[in-house]
């Protein structure tokens, strides 16, 4: 038996494809705009706000664009804007209709800040609403916890903001970007046995802490609040790997899972000491994503490689506990009809 989830993982190099043809021209112009401001906002909730973790932690060691991560309500209440500041506002939302981003958009237009909205409704509010709208072609998504729109948002922000970045190597970056859908391809084949193995192994666990540096943060955040929380229906705490030895080290104790995000980066060697004291100090159940196991690619682009794995661990981990892994108990937000 398959659930919608699984079609929906399945069209997700598609829907890359379909979006690079129909966006790319459009993403370059954005690019321009974004390289001229002083600051650029990336706005989103759930699934979307950790695109913009990920971008931005890409960026971070890279670039010297001004980036700044806000869910829609805390840009709302809790940011401070000057009347036509030189900035762009990004705004990331699979439906497009989130009440949280889409009032934060709704506020930078008010004080005439460029709006961008990357979104895959495309008669949504925030399409409408925003001046230089960007459409994923994911279609349909019954998934909550977001595959095909989620993995067509992250590579748009890599498309906009690399091309942005003034990084010697974002044209590197970029071409290595148009590999992705093929890598994914395989992957998709490559990865569900073995993770659905794991998924029955841990299929009774309660919690899982979920951790990762750089630009695996995102993903960190993404696999446990919306994979695994949504998804799963599983408690998990998203946390920098570094973060480990800030209080989860007193928490993580024999038994526990533990699920580590690996690219290789240069702060991964922190990743790695607490993947270690883990094992072997606490003898947690720890669990390791490595990029270099799937993909010789750049780190930088970790997340597009390793959130397959991840989805077939969650897929399969929902399915061993009785739900279904694309529906949801309580969230009523606008859904793709
Ligand atoms: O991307 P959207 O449509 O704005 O939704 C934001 C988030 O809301 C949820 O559907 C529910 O929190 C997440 O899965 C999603 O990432």
């Amino acid at each position: 038996m398959k659930y919608q989830m699984y079609y929906e993982m399945m069209e997700q190099p598609e829907a890359l494809r379909k979006t690079f043809a129909s966006e790319l021209d459009n993403m370059n112009n954005i690019s321009k705009l974004a390289e001229s401001v002083d600051t650029i906002y990336l706005i989103g909730c759930g699934s979307s706000i950790s695109t913009c973790y990920s971008i931005r932690d890409a960026l971070a060691s890279v670039s010297h664009l001004r980036i700044e991560v806000f869910t829609g309500y805390e840009f709302v209440y809790n940011k401070k804007l000057n009347k036509g500041e030189n900035s762009l506002f990004i705004s990331t939302s699979q439906s497009g209709e989130t009440a949280d981003t889409l009032a934060a958009l709704r506020k930078a237009n008010e004080f005439n800040i460029d709006t961008v909205s990357i979104s895959n409704e495309p008669d949504s509010s925030m399409v409408k609403e925003a001046k230089y709208p960007v459409i994923t072609l994911g279609n349909t998504e019954t998934a909550i916890l977001g595959t095909k729109t989620y993995i067509t948002q992250l590579a748009c922000l890599y498309q906009i903001l690399f091309a942005a970045s003034g990084y010697e190597k974002a044209n590197e970056i970029l071409e290595e970007l148009s590999t992705i859908p093929n890598l994914i391809e395989e992957l998709l084949e490559t990865t569900e046995e073995d993770n659905k193995r794991l998924a029955k192994e841990f299929k009774d666990e309660e919690i899982f802490y979920c951790l990762g540096s750089g630009v695996n943060f995102g993903l960190a955040y993404k696999l446990a609040m919306t994979m695994l929380m949504e998804g799963a229906i599983k408690h998990a705490c998203p946390l920098y790997s570094a973060e480990f030895r800030h209080g989860l080290i007193e928490r993580a104790e024999e038994g526990v899972p533990l699920i580590f995000l690996d690219a290789d980066l240069e702060s991964d060697k922190l990743t790695k000491i607490a993947i270690n004291f883990s094992k072997n100090k606490l003898e947690a159940k720890t669990i390791i994503y490595s990029l270099k196991d799937y993909a010789n690619i750049n780190p930088l682009l970790a997340p597009f490689i390793l959130v397959i794995p991840l989805e077939w661990f969650v897929y399969y981990l929902s399915h061993f506990n009785g739900e279904d892994p694309g529906s949801t108990r309580h969230i009523g937000k606008v859904r793709y009809e």
